[in-house]
């Protein structure tokens, strides 16, 4: 079996990093069909039946990180020829063009993600952290009213993630911070800032206090939080998977 090996960052959330990828396919003829989708995670395609290749599959991997979505793609093939000529066309000629194909075709990806990127509302929270505690809002008014929920908010046109995140503590906490590493990045399933349903993420970065006392100006109550009570807040659901690497960032890990 043959195989090579793709990594592409792209600076565009995880739904437009998996969205784009999937509207411009893949740079070859074979008639592959999708196998597994877990939006905006992963995704597998392989040859149908009658294709001529005894083994074709294309998977992806979509990883959030601070910077944008890491894209991890592996193709594995087996044309299936006979064994010298086989492995002449496997590792010779189809290595070599699936490679150039595939080189050309991620740099066109990385580009159309990242203009994509541009239409789609992005949240930040910050998970602030001092003495071993946490500090989580409680929303008031709208949906969400009475869930908990990361300070943060929507970035604005032309601003980037963390001047975002420095602004909405300053605004909604009246403090000062300082980000600190990425924590992750999930799904929001319902509509933010009047675009389509889903196409939003909330990208989270811990961040520590640069002076000061936060106080509510636009939540019911804010709470310091150890690791051990934070699964049992009403949270915004979305927020929900982020809570194990938020226990670690309290565990110093
Ligand atoms: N800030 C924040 N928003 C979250 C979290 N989880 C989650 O699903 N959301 C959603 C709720 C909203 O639909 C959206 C954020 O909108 P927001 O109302 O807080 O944004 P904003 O501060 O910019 O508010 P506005 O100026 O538009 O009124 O993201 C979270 O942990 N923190």
């Amino acid at each position: 079996m043959s195989r090579l090996r793709f990594t592409t960052l792209v600076e565009a959330p995880l739904t437009v990093a998996f969205d784009v990828a999937r509207t411009l396919g893949r740079p070859w003829g074979a008639p592959l069909e999708e196998v597994v989708s877990v939006r905006p995670y992963r995704d597998v395609y392989a040859v149908g039946p009658g294709s001529g290749w005894r083994w074709l599959t294309h998977s992806r991997r979509f990883s959030a990180t601070g910077t944008g979505t890491v894209v991890d793609e592996q193709v594995d093939w087996e044309t299936g020829a006979p064994r010298v000529l086989g492995g002449l066309l496997d590792q010779g000629v189809l290595r070599r063009r699936i490679q150039a194909a595939m080189r050309s075709h991620l740099d066109a990806y990385a580009a159309a993600a990242e203009r994509r990127a541009l239409d789609v509302v992005q949240v930040v929270g910050a998970a602030i952290v001092s003495d071993g505690r946490v500090l989580v809002a409680q929303r008031t008014g709208g949906p969400y009213d009475g869930m908990w929920e990361f300070p943060g908010g929507k970035v604005e046109p032309g601003e980037s993630d963390l001047a975002a995140l420095v602004r909405e503590c300053i605004e909604e906490l009246g403090v000062a911070i300082v980000p600190g590493s990425f924590v992750g990045e999930v799904l929001l399933d319902g509509v933010v800032g009047g675009g389509p349903p889903g196409a939003s993420t909330l990208r989270v970065w811990g961040a520590r206090l640069d002076g000061g006392e936060p106080v509510a100006h636009e939540h019911a109550a804010l709470r310091w939080m150890r690791a051990d009570g934070l699964e049992d807040l009403d949270w915004i659901p979305a927020d929900r998977p982020l809570l194990p690497a938020v226990r670690r960032l309290l565990a110093g890990r």
